[in-house]
């Protein structure tokens, strides 16, 4: 197990450069054993999940390298072999493997996944979009079996109950091959999304309206990969440094940002009163803002993501008042809150509505990263306390962003990691 352990006080400054989106990367990587060709990716962040999806990729019989930002994998010699835990456990996004598949070999044995404790994480969706295509699934021995019949996946129309990310990608997977035309209704509209429709149409599929809350998706017997597919850059790691540069900054200038994807981010911010330039990719934060409490409701995208709602608390308790936060999608994802209440954190839950109130007596003590965000709003806590703060089981951070110590280090914050 590691930890980092991060001295407070410290004002950030200078430039950091984002990396490539998690969230496209880990549905891009179970997407491109579709391929009957190699694939390239660059932009590919170095995080755990990466690590993680290249170990299920080799279980496959599926080689790949992965050298400064550039993953090269070769699935033309995959075996379909069943994925009944393991490193499917290490990480939500390998339910994937069950789209794509199905979509390659009309049947997949994958365990259910693991991923961030943040409450309770259903796949009924998932399961309805595939039985939607013609598939029997069948949930035993902690796995989901999944089979066609003869005529294997043929199109269909799909109304999701609700708006999910992983449904759409698992049931986009599926039917990118399937016989005759897919509609999707209702799907979700995240960036990650358009990313894997366009790095699956660069191959030869036919899916169109990627980006709105229907996709059509024409099934295509055969895809190939004839460029290097650039991972669009990703907008929590983006928004997650803006709120630590906001709340703790006296400049800093933060790199690689497709502001549009941000926007209901960044509106918040300016909201509460932070000084902020937006520049065509990249945001600068200017430092000593006086601050208002504001509320925070998540929603899908383009709504403000669930998965900024921990990373901006520590601004928020900078704001003079209380501030709201209700996460309408994770009502459960308050992992964070006794951790930081201990660091001197006003912070309470009560009836899935989240209040921070303003805290001037942060002090630094061990506290425990129980899932990626929840981790990394501790770190932007410890940046903002008195004395010494040690996150324990940093792992569960290093899942999903990239090299942070080298980049805080960059924006001269005292942090080391170590084995714990
Ligand atoms: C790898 C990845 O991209 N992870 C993101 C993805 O997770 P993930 O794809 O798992 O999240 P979903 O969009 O599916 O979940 C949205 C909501 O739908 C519910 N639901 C989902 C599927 C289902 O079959 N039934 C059901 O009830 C969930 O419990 C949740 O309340 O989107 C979440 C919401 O933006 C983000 O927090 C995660 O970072
Ligand atoms: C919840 C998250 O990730 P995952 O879906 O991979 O668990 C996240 O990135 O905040």
């Amino acid at each position: 197990m590691k930890k980092m352990i991060v001295r407070g006080g410290q004002k950030l400054s200078g430039e950091v450069t984002i990396g490539g989106a998690k969230n496209s990367t880990v549905a891009l990587i179970p997407a491109a054993i579709l391929a009957d060709t190699p694939v390239k990716f660059d932009s590919v962040p170095a995080i755990l999940d990466v690590r993680n999806l290249m170990l299920i990729l080799n279980s496959m019989n599926v080689p790949s390298t992965f050298n400064h930002g550039e993953l090269q994998l070769d699935p033309t010699h995959i075996k379909n072999v069943p994925l009944p835990g393991g490193a499917i456990k290490s990480l939500r996004a390998s339910y994937y493997f069950m789209g794509a598949l199905l979509g390659k070999f009309g049947e997949a044995v994958v365990g259910f996944p693991g991923g961030d404790n943040i409450g309770p994480r259903p796949i009924d969706q998932h399961i309805k979009g595939f039985r939607a295509l013609g598939a029997k699934v069948v949930e035993k021995n902690d796995a989901v079996h999944i089979t066609t019949g003869a005529g294997g996946l043929h199109g269909a129309r799909i109304f999701f109950d609700i708006v999910s990310v992983g449904a759409t990608i698992n049931v986009l997977l599926a039917a990118v091959k399937a016989q005759g035309t897919t509609v999707i209704e209702n799907a979700a509209k995240e960036p990650e999304i358009v990313d894997l429709a366009t790095f699956l149409n660069n191959m030869g599929a036919q899916i169109r309206g990627a980006g709105t809350d229907v996709i059509r998706i024409k099934g295509v017997p055969t895809l190939k990969a004839t460029n290097t597919h650039t991972i669009i850059p990703d907008r929590i790691e983006a928004g997650t440094y803006l709120a630590f540069a906001a709340a703790n900054g006296e400049g800093v200038l933060v790199k690689n940002v497709i502001t549009e994807h941000l926007e209901p981010f960044i509106a918040k911010l300016v909201e509460m009163g932070v000084y902020l330039e937006v520049n065509e990719d990249s945001v600068y934060v200017a430092g000593g803002h006086e601050l208002t409490p504001v509320t925070v409701k998540t929603a899908p995208f383009p709504g403000f993501a669930t998965d900024l709602q921990q990373p901006i608390t520590p601004l928020l308790m900078k704001a003079k008042g209380d501030s709201t936060i209700i996460d309408t999608l994770y009502p459960e994802r308050i992992k964070h809150i006794s951790e930081m209440k201990r660091m001197g954190g006003l912070i309470s839950s009560k009836d899935g509505v989240i209040t921070v109130q303003h805290s001037t007596q942060l002090k630094g003590t061990t506290v425990k990263a129980s899932e990626i965000r929840a981790g990394v709003a501790l770190l932007g806590l410890a940046l903002m306390s008195e004395g010494t703060t040690t996150i324990i089981n940093a792992e569960n951070i290093l899942r999903g962003y990239e090299r942070i110590v080298e980049k805080l280090r960059g924006l001269s914050v005292n942090i080391e990691i170590a084995e714990d």
